[in-house]
């Protein structure tokens, strides 16, 4: 039976997107999102879950630091899911001094705590879960996590439906190592990392070669190249899969222009938003444009 590691302990938001992807896996939890990244890469896991992108606070960056370095891995699906955080106390707790929670959790929740909880210190611990572990052994004095937890972490529950922001959502992968591709579905996410080079109009001109192709970008991040001031890798999130004639013509253009490009996966979108296609740049347009210039190779057409 296949294995996948995810960003646990037990009871985090990604076990959830886990359980959503892994289609009968067993599943297990490690401590890091890094942890999870290196099972898979020693062959201890088939796979491994991990967050990658929250609409209120950003990437997740230990999971774009962790993709761009070391042995590839390529995402082969995502899970979306609404994040709404209950907050968890022990019994014995009167006065709530510090809520720890993962940073991304701590940030989606701010106001809140500066209404609700104002005389608690907050406090980052490596993920909700793992802050709802360290209420139970009397480390901290509240939780922010998931709905979840609380079947896992037997705990008061303070409060229900916590979120800033309504409609907060966090979007999932499911990594492999690079292997065969799910099938191009019409509502699909390729995902790359470029080291674009240090001159002037470089990012520019990667960006160029997708919209002349009319292709959508869902998302753009910078991560430094650490060791090295200064310098950064930039993560492409298009709409469109590289089984389509398109896709890679695109690719092979970013990889024309820039030989430190590495591809992420591409994999349907789970909101199932359909890829714009503009007038002139679909699969058929860029097939028949082949064709044409083969023809004309051949003497047949001028
Ligand atoms: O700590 C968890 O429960 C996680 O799964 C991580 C994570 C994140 O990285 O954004 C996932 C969803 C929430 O946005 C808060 C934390």
């Amino acid at each position: 039976m296949a294995r996948i590691a995810f960003f646990g302990p037990e009871g985090t938001f990604t076990e959830q997107a886990a359980r959503s992807l892994a289609g009968g896996a067993e599943l297990f939890p490690v401590e890091t999102i890094s942890a999870a990244l290196t099972v898979v890469r020693k062959g201890e896991a088939d796979g491994a879950c991990v967050p990658v992108e929250n609409s209120v606070e950003g990437p997740v960056t230990a999971t774009l630091d962790g993709l761009a370095e070391d042995a590839p891995l390529v995402a082969v699906a995502e899970a979306l899911l609404p994040v709404q955080f209950s907050v968890l106390s022990r019994d014995d707790v009167e006065t709530v001094r510090t809520v720890a929670s993962h940073p991304h959790a701590l940030a989606q929740v701010r106001l809140w705590l500066e209404r609700n909880l104002p005389e608690a210190r907050p406090v980052v611990a490596s993920s909700t879960a793992a802050a709802a572990v360290g209420v139970q052994r009397g480390e901290y004095d509240a939780a922010v996590a998931a709905p979840v937890a609380v079947e896992h972490y037997p705990l008061r529950v303070l409060a229900t439906g916590v979120a800033d922001v309504p409609d907060a959502r966090t979007r999932f992968l499911l990594l492999r190592p690079p292997g065969p591709l799910p099938e191009p579905t019409g509502a699909d996410r390729t995902s790359i990392v470029v080291a674009a080079a240090n001159r002037t109009g470089s990012l520019a001109e990667l960006l160029t070669e997708l919209a002349m192709r009319g292709i959508n970008l869902t998302r753009l991040d910078a991560r430094p190249i650490k060791g090295d001031f200064g310098m950064y890798r930039f993560f492409f999130d298009f709409e469109g899969h590289v089984a389509e004639p398109r896709i890679a013509d695109a690719l092979a253009a970013l990889r024309r222009r820039c030989n430190n490009v590495r591809f992420l996966g591409s994999h349907p979108r789970a909101d199932g938003v359909e890829a714009t296609v503009q007038a002139g740049a679909g699969n058929d347009d860029f097939v028949n444009a082949d064709a044409w210039v083969e023809s004309v190779r051949k003497g047949e057409l001028a």
